[in-house]
C-alpha cells in the first residue's frame, strides 16, 4: 500500500499551469525525492498534499484513504523554515512547537535525542550552527512521531557540514521505518539519500520510480577492439543494444536495459572480435536528470 498516491493532479495559477495531470505513488518506507528545476511545481505539489493548496482537478490518497484530519496527523511537514525564537533555548522552542501542533511535551526529549541536540538543548537557538538549526526544525516535525515526513528543500541554505548532518539524520529516520518525501533541486544530495524519485519539469511528470531503475535505464558500455568499425557493427546487431557509436578510441553502446557485460563479451568473441576494453558505465542521477529535463 502506498502512503501517498496522486492521480492526475493539476493546478493552475491564473494562466500558468503549475501542475499538469501528475500521477505517481510513494511506497511505504521510501525516501522519495521530488526533483525538478526552479518553478517546476515541487512546492505546489507538496502544498496540495499537505492541504495548504487545493488542486483544480485530480485526487490523492494518504494510506489508501481520502485524507482526513486523522491521516494528516500521521504526517509531519516542513515546508518553510519555522520561526524559532532566537533568544530561547532549543528545548523551549520545541515546547512552543508542541503546543502549536497539539503534541505532547513528553515527546521533546525523544526528538532532541534523535536529532542529536540533547547536549545543547538548553543553549539559546541563536548559538546553534546552521545544521543544528535545521535539525531543530526537523525535531519539531518529529513531535508526535508521525509516520510520514514531508520536507521542502531540507538542506537549502546549509553549508556542506550542515548538509551532511541533515542527510545523515534523514537516513537514520528512514532506517526507523519512516517514509520521507522531500523536494529538492540538489541532485547530488538526492542521489545520496533517496530510494525513489519523481522528476518534474514545468508541471509535468517526466518520470518516477526507484532511483536504481531510473539510473540503470541509462547504463552503457564502453568497449574497444583492434577494429572498432567491426565492433560497432556487431554491437548494433546485439539484442537490446539501441545505439553504438565510435567515440575516439572506444565504442559507446547504449541499451534498453542494464547490459550483461559477460554476455556481450562472449557474443563478440563468437564473432571473432577480441576486446581490449569492456567497461560498464553508470550515469549519475544528475546526468540522467539533465538529459531528460532538456529533452522536453
Ligand atoms: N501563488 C502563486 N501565484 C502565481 N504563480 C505561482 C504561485 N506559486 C507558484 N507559482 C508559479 O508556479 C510555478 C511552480 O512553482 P513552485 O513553487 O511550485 O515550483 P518549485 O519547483 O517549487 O520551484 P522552486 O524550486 O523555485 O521552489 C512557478 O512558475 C511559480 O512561479
Amino acid at each position: 500500500m502506498p502512503v501517498l498516491s496522486l492521480q492526475n493532479v493539476s493546478k493552475r495559477y491564473g494562466a500558468l499551469q503549475a501542475l499538469s495531470g501528475v500521477t505517481f505513488d510513494v511506497p511505504r518506507g521510501s525516501i522519495f525525492g521530488v526533483l525538478g528545476p526552479n518553478g517546476s511545481g515541487k512546492t505546489t505539489l507538496l502544498g496540495i498534499v499537505t492541504d495548504v493548496l487545493k488542486a483544480d482537478s485530480g485526487t490523492y490518497t494518504l494510506f489508501d484513504r481520502t485524507a482526513t484530519a486523522a491521516e494528516r496527523r500521521q504526517i509531519g511537514t516542513l515546508l518553510e523554515t519555522p520561526n524559532f525564537y532566537h533568544y530561547l533555548s532549543g528545548y523551549k522552542n520545541l515546547r512552543i512547537s508542541a503546543a502549536v501542533k497539539q503534541r505532547s511535551e513528553a515527546d521533546i526529549a525523544r526528538v532532541l535525542e534523535i536529532c542529536g541536540l540533547t547536549a545543547r538543548q538548553h543553549s539559546a537557538f541563536k548559538t546553534y550552527s546552521l545544521g543544528m538549526k535545521q535539525r531543530l526544525a526537523l525535531a519539531a516535525v518529529l513531535l508526535g512521531d508521525p509516520e510520514v515526513l514531508i520536507l521542502d528543500e531540507p538542506t537549502n541554505g546549509l553549508d556542506p557540514a550542515g548538509i551532511a548532518e541533515v542527510r545523515d539524520l534523514i537516513r537514520r529516520l528512514a532506517d526507523t521505518g519512516k517514509t520521507i518525501i522531500l523536494a529538492s533541486h540538489l541532485l547530488d544530495e538526492v542521489e545520496k539519500v533517496c530510494t525513489h524519485v519523481a522528476i518534474l519539469k514545468t508541471g509535468q511528470l517526466l518520470l518516477s520510480g526507484a532511483v536504481n531503475e531510473v539510473i540503470s535505464r541509462n547504463d552503457y558500455l564502453e568497449l574497444s577492439a583492434a577494429d572498432n568499425g567491426a565492433l560497432k557493427a556487431a554491437m548494433l546487431q546485439y539484442p537490446g543494444c539501441t545505439s553504438a557509436e565510435i567515440n575516439g578510441a572506444t565504442v559507446i553502446a547504449i541499451f534498453s536495459a542494464t547490459p550483461d557485460a559477460a554476455a556481450v563479451n562472449a557474443y563478440l568473441a563468437e564473432k571473432g572480435i577480441w576486446l581490449q576494453q569492456l567497461l560498464l558505465r553508470k550515469k549519475s542521477l544528475e546526468k540522467t536528470f539533465l538529459e531528460i529535463t532538456n529533452v522536453l
